[in-house]
């Protein structure tokens, strides 16, 4: 027989908060049945109004908080952003440090690992961080509006000071925005599929403040191109690129295959650890520019190369990992799923003087089987997956190389654990206690650096 939920919609409780799940929410129990809700924190008190309730666990809304937690942010003005692009903004940063390092901790614990995690190493100003925004575009009240969506939903939030941004972007934002309004530019109708602009993004570099404007259109013409691009790159005296890229699709992918330069160049350039980047729209650069500096020291540090060593870097991006390790070791291969990132992270060596980096084009997995058939010979194995993790044929040739060394960098804790203990089938164990770096400040996204070696 089924049993029937403890709880039911709109039936209010007072509850208290035992737990904050990796999304972020608070936990309370009512009869051992969970209920996650936004906005509250361990330890706290609160009434609570039910507002979704599945077979195994419900939903609930904060109505008030009755007892508060000594970890929440009273005075932060911009509680909003909490719902969509900030969603641990309540929490203080140290605990949010603390969070993210318990976070990964309970996985390897819950997986009878023994492994120690580390402090998270945080920033010093932990807002006002990111260096690109892709802001979603809508038509709110008869005019174009950018925002973020709320969590969860594509309602859209209109906002202009977004927190997390440098803002110097969220001004560039606004500026392109009026522009737009300006020239009578539509924005894109999701229901419909009508209408031209999805999404403006911007890319600042940090150490170069060279912007980079990114238009994503429904359609392949932009009306009015050339009277937008002349006015924001007059307005924004920063901008060295405008881009436009054609997204035909009604599916909620952000970009499509087709990218055309508007203006200027095709690329902006950035400084990491004292090297020069070129980064095209559509390649991965990382997001807090700051902390990135400190994530790639530590790959760079736990790789332990003397100059003698050869490398490979999968999933390598526009090659930064890389060229920051080819410094210190004999040869570096690289491989990345995206063409443009390659043809990046090529530039970027020379740019850099450095000879000793081969990039190829590929999915990590496949071209794992070709350097194997190739005959190399790598010592260090350094893998910054996507959230999904490595594929399981990845590390099966991964430890068919059998380097000494496996440098894990991981956006995601669940799939860092799931892969270590495919790898520890292998022989391979984790040598020294986990780094969590908080690359993300103010959400629940945690990065960290794993060392693997062979026993
Ligand atoms: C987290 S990013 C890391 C990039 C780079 N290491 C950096 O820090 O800038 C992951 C990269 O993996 C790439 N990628 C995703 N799936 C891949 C695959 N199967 N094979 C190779 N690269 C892949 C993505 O395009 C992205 O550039």
């Amino acid at each position: 027989m089924k049993n029937k939920a403890p709880v039911e919609k709109n039936e209010t409780y007072d509850v208290n908060i035992i737990d904050l799940t990796y999304q972020g929410m608070g936990l309370a129990k009512i009869n051992d049945f969970s209920i996650f809700i936004e906005n509250t924190l361990p330890g706290e008190e609160a009434t609570i109004k039910v507002i979704k309730v599945n077979k195994n666990f419900g939903f609930g809304k904060l109505i008030k908080l009755i007892k508060s937690s000594k970890y929440r942010v009273e005075s932060v003005d911009k509680d909003y952003t909490r719902t969509g692009i900030a969603p641990l903004q309540h929490l203080k940063y140290d605990a949010q440090l603390q969070f993210k390092q318990n976070q990964i901790q309970q996985l390897f614990d819950k997986a009878k690992m023994g492994i120690k995690v580390l402090p998270t190493i945080g920033m010093e100003t932990p807002n006002h961080y990111r260096n690109k925004a892709q802001i979603p575009v809508k038509k709110i009240n008869g005019q174009l509006e950018t925002g973020f969506y709320r969590q969860h939903s594509h309602d859209l939030v209109p906002i202009e000071d977004f927190y997390i941004q440098d803002p110097e972007i969220d001004k560039a934002i606004v500026v392109v925005r009026d522009i737009l309004r300006k020239y009578h530019v539509s924005p894109y109708d999701e229901v419909n599929h009508s209408g031209v602009i999805r999404n403006i993004m911007v890319r600042r570099g940090h150490y170069s403040h060279q912007i980079m404007i990114g238009l994503i259109t429904r359609t392949k013409k932009l009306p009015m191109v050339d009277m937008i691009t002349k006015e924001i790159s007059q307005s924004l005296p920063e901008v060295k690129s405008i881009m436009q890229n054609i997204n035909l699709t009604d599916g909620n992918a952000l970009m499509g295959k087709k990218t055309i330069c508007l203006y200027g160049s095709s690329h902006i350039e950035d400084n990491l650890l004292g090297l020069k980047f070129y980064i095209s729209l559509t390649s991965f650069y990382q997001v807090n520019p700051i902390q990135t500096e400190k994530l790639y020291s530590l790959a760079v540090e736990k790789a332990n190369l003397d100059g003698t060593q050869n490398v490979i870097d999968a999933y390598c991006g526009i090659g930064t990992i890389s060229l920051a390790m080819a410094k210190k070791a004999k040869m570096v291969y690289g491989v990345e799923i995206v063409k443009e990132a390659i043809e990046d992270a090529k530039i970027n060596a020379q740019k850099n003087h450095i000879n000793n980096a081969k990039f190829v084009t590929g999915k990590a997995e496949d071209q794992m089987e070709k350097w194997q058939s190739q005959g190399l010979k790598p010592d260090v194995i350094v893998v910054d997956p996507p959230r999904k993790g490595l594929a399981s044929s990845f590390i099966d040739s991964a430890a068919k190389f059998a380097p000494k060394r496996i440098v894990y960098v991981s956006c995601n804790p669940s799939t860092l654990v799931r892969d270590a203990r495919r790898l520890a089938d292998y022989g391979y164990e984790i040598s020294e206690p986990v780094q969590p770096v908080d690359q993300f400040p103010q959400t629940v996204h945690i990065e960290s650096v794993t060392v693997f070696e062979k026993k």
